[in-house]
C-alpha cells in the first residue's frame, strides 16, 4: 500500500440516500448563472475590491465597495481578464488576458475609476502574466514565457519607459520560475525555482538592480520548498516544504539565521499563506483530505486561530490582507457556490459577492461526502460521493466516476456543477483522489510515476465497485467522464478496462504521449521526460502509458469535447480519437469549441458541453434519447 494519512475507512453500506421533496433535476443553465470568481484584490485603501467574474458570461473585471455595493463593470472582453493587482497610488489595476484560451498572456492596465483599457506587453509570441506592483508602483514584476520557450522567467516592466527588462534567463530546459512578490524596500524580488514535474522547488531573492538571485533554501535530493510571501520588515518568508516529513508544512523562515519555525504539527498537508500589514501574524491554510481552512498564526506568542466561516473549501486568492488587516476570502462547497467574503477585525465574516441563482437553494442540491476505500493493493483513497435524493436501494442507479486532472491535483469540496447536475437526475457519482493526487504527501503524489493509466486507472475502477457494494447502482450502468488528465483516464479505462464501463465522456484528453510529445506546449514535452521517460529511449513506458495501445478494445460509446486552441492537450489528440473509434465501427460523437483552450471558460460553451455529457449518459446509462 502507499503510505498517506490514516483514515477511517467507509462501509459503502452505510451511504443513505436522504428523502428530500424539494429535490428534482437542476437545469444545467441555472448551474452556470451560478456565477465563477477567478480572483480579487483590494484597493490600497480598503475601500474597494476589484473582482474577476463572470457575470456576464465572460470573465471580466468589476469593482465593488467592501462595504458591500452593486458592482461596477471596469473593462469588457470575450476573453478572461484575471489576475488583478491594484497600483499603491490606487489609480489602476493591471490584469492579464489571453485570446480565445491560448494562453498566450499579455499584461493590461485600466484606470480605477474608469477608462480605456492600456495593453502594457503587446506581444504576440511572449506570454507575459501574473503582475505584483514594486511598492514605489513604478514597476512591474511578471512571468514571462516566449511561446516556443520551455522555461517560464522573471521580467519587470518600467512604467514609465514601458520597457521590458528579463531578470532570470533558466538555463536549463526542466525548470521554471514562479513570481512570488517584492520586499517592501523595493531591492528584491521572491520567487520560486520549480522542477516542470513539481517535486522539487526552492526558494529565490533576486537583487532587484543587479539581477543577481540567490537561493535561500539549497538542500539535498528532491524537496518541494516554496516562498509565498516575505514579512513587511524583511525578516521572515512564509514558506511550505515537504522536507521535513515528506508532507506540505507550513513554516516561518528566518532570512537572516537561515533557520526554520514550523507553524502547526498536523497529519494533513499546511500551506503558508501571507503575512498581516502590522507583520504579527502570518495566514495558513490546512488541507485536511480536501476541505480547507484559513487560518492566522501569531508570531509573538506561536498560536494559531481559526477563521470563522462555513465547512468546505475556504481558501485566499494571495493578498488578501487589507491595509487595516481585514482579510478577503473565498468560500465555497458541494451545494454552495463560490464568493468572497471580508473578515473584519472582530473575526466576523461577512459575506462580500453573491453569484448564485436565486433558485439554487443550497438545501435542493445534492451535497457531497467524504468516504474512504481500499484499493487493489489496500492503499486507502478518499473520494467524494454524491448520492442522489430519494434513491432506492435496489441496485437500478447509474453512476458515473469522475477523474481529475494534472495528474498532480486534487478533487476539493468545490461546488461542482457536471456532478450536481448528475447527481440531481439520479446518477450516483464518485470523484476519487487517486494515486499521483496531490494532498496525501509526496509518496502518494509519486506513486503513479512511469505507471500512468496503471496503479491509478485500478484506483478508479475500485471507486466503481466502491458504488456498486453501496447497493445504489447498477453495475451494467457506469460511466466515467473527466478533462485533460481526466480525459486520459476516462479513454483509458476504457480501453483497458472495458467491461467495467458503458459510457464515457472525455473532455480534452490523451490519446498518445508520443503525439503529445510532437504536438503540446514545449514546457509539457519537458514535463513528459519527466513523467515518463524520452520518448525514443522509453518507448516500452510510452506505449504502455497510452490509450492508442489498447484502443481497440473499447467498446462503449464515448463523446469527445476538445477546445480548438488548446496548447496543452492539442485538439490532434481528440482527432486522434475519432478517427480511430470510428475506423474501428465503434461509437463516438465529438464536439469542437472554436475560441477555447484548455477547458472552457465561456458560458454559453460551458452550457453546451454539460448539456452534452448529460444527453450522452442519459442515452447509454439510463437508455434516454432525449436528454431533460
Ligand atoms: C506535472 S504535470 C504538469 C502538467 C500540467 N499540470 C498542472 O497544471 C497539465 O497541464 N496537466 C494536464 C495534463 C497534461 C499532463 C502532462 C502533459 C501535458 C498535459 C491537465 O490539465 O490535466
Amino acid at each position: 500500500a502507499v503510505p498517506a494519512p490514516e483514515r477511517a475507512f467507509t462501509d459503502p453500506h452505510s451511504l443513505t440516500s436522504l428523502a428530500n421533496p424539494q429535490a428534482g433535476p437542476v437545469p444545467i443553465a441555472d448551474l452556470f448563472f451560478a456565477r465563477g470568481n477567478a480572483g480579487a484584490a483590494w484597493s490600497p485603501d480598503g475601500k474597494q475590491v476589484v473582482v474577476s467574474t463572470n457575470l456576464t458570461g465572460r470573465y471580466n473585471l468589476w469593482r465593488v465597495s467592501a462595504a458591500g455595493s452593486w458592482p461596477i463593470q471596469l473593462a469588457q472582453s470575450d476573453d478572461s481578464q484575471t489576475g488583478a493587482v491594484w497600483s499603491p497610488d490606487g489609480k489602476w489595476i493591471a490584469f492579464q488576458s489571453d485570446h480565445g484560451g491560448g494562453e498566450i498572456f499579455d499584461l493590461y492596465a485600466v484606470p480605477a475609476n474608469g477608462g480605456a483599457v492600456v495593453d502594457l506587453t503587446n506581444s504576440d509570441d511572449i506570454s507575459e502574466a501574473s503582475a505584483r506592483w514594486s511598492a514605489d508602483g513604478k514597476s512591474l514584476a511578471f512571468e514571462r514565457k516566449p511561446k516556443t520557450a520551455t522555461a517560464t522567467d522573471i521580467a519587470v516592466f518600467d512604467w514609465a519607459t514601458r520597457k521590458v527588462r528579463e531578470l532570470t534567463h533558466e538555463a536549463t530546459a526542466d525548470h521554471l520560475w514562479q513570481l512570488v512578490e517584492w520586499s517592501n524596500d523595493g531591492h528584491f524580488i521572491y520567487a520560486n525555482r520549480i522542477n516542470a514535474d513539481f517535486t522539487d522547488a526552492s526558494a529565490w531573492r533576486i537583487d532587484f538592480a543587479t539581477a543577481k538571485a540567490e537561493e535561500l533554501t539549497p538542500h539535498k535530493g528532491h524537496a518541494l520548498i516554496g516562498v509565498s510571501a516575505v514579512s513587511p520588515d524583511g525578516k521572515w518568508l512564509a514558506l511550505t516544504s515537504n522536507a521535513r516529513s515528506g508532507r506540505n508544512e507550513a513554516a516561518l523562515f528566518d532570512i537572516a539565521k537561515r533557520n526554520y519555525r514550523w507553524l502547526e504539527p498536523s497529519p494533513w498537508e499546511t500551506e503558508s499563506g501571507e503575512f498581516s500589514p502590522d507583520g504579527k501574524q502570518l495566514s495558513w491554510k490546512l488541507n485536511a483530505d480536501g476541505r480547507t481552512d484559513i487560518f492566522l498564526y501569531n508570531i509573538a506568542n506561536g498560536k494559531s486561530e481559526k477563521v470563522d466561516l462555513p465547512s468546505g473549501l475556504n481558501t485566499a486568492d494571495g493578498r488578501s490582507f487589507a491595509s487595516d488587516g481585514r482579510l478577503l476570502l473565498k468560500h465555497q462547497a458541494s451545494n454552495t457556490p463560490s464568493a468572497y467574503w471580508i473578515v473584519g477585525h472582530d473575526g466576523k465574516a461577512t459575506q462580500l459577492t453573491y453569484s448564485a441563482l436565486a433558485s439554487l437553494d443550497s438545501a435542493a442540491l445534492p451535497t457531497a461526502q467524504l468516504v474512504h476505500y481500499k484499493s487493489f493493493d489496500g492503499t486507502l483513497i478518499s473520494a467524494f460521493v454524491w448520492l442522489p435524493f430519494n434513491l432506492a436501494r435496489d441496485a437500478h442507479a447509474p453512476g458515473v466516476v469522475l477523474p481529475h486532472g494534472g495528474p498532480p491535483d486534487q478533487t476539493v469540496d468545490s461546488f461542482n456543477r457536471t456532478a450536481t447536475a448528475l447527481a440531481s437526475r439520479g446518477y450516483v457519482c464518485i470523484a476519487p483522489n487517486v494515486r499521483g493526487s496531490t494532498g496525501y504527501g509526496m509518496a502518494f503524489q509519486q506513486a503513479n510515476l512511469k505507471d500512468l493509466g496503471g496503479g491509478d486507472l485500478q484506483d478508479e475502477v475500485y471507486a466503481a465497485k466502491f458504488l456498486i457494494a453501496s447497493g445504489y447502482v447498477d453495475a451494467q450502468k457506469i460511466g466515467m467522464t473527466g478533462g485533460s488528465y481526466g480525459g486520459y483516464m476516462t479513454l483509458m479505462a476504457l480501453a483497458k478496462t472495458p467491461d467495467v464501463w458503458a459510457a464515457g465522456v472525455e473532455q480534452y484528453g490523451i490519446i498518445s504521449w508520443f503525439t503529445m510529445s510532437e504536438h503540446s506546449d514545449p514546457a509539457l514535452s519537458q514535463v513528459l521526460k519527466l513523467l515518463l521517460g524520452d520518448p525514443v529511449k522509453d518507448k516500452k513506458i510510452y506505449d504502455a502509458t497510452s490509450p492508442i495501445t489498447f484502443i481497440k478494445q473499447i467498446r462503449s460509446p464515448m463523446l469527445v469535447l476538445q477546445g480548438e486552441n488548446d496548447i496543452r492537450v492539442p485538439k490532434e489528440e481528440a482527432e486522434q480519437v475519432v478517427a480511430r473509434i470510428k475506423a474501428q465501427g465503434g461509437t463516438v460523437d465529438v464536439h469542437y469549441y472554436a475560441d477555447e483552450g484548455h477547458g472552457f471558460d465561456k458560458r454559453e460553451n460551458l452550457i453546451d458541453a454539460l448539456q452534452r455529457t448529460v444527453a450522452w449518459f442519459d442515452r447509454y446509462l439510463k437508455g434516454n434519447t432525449i436528454a431533460k
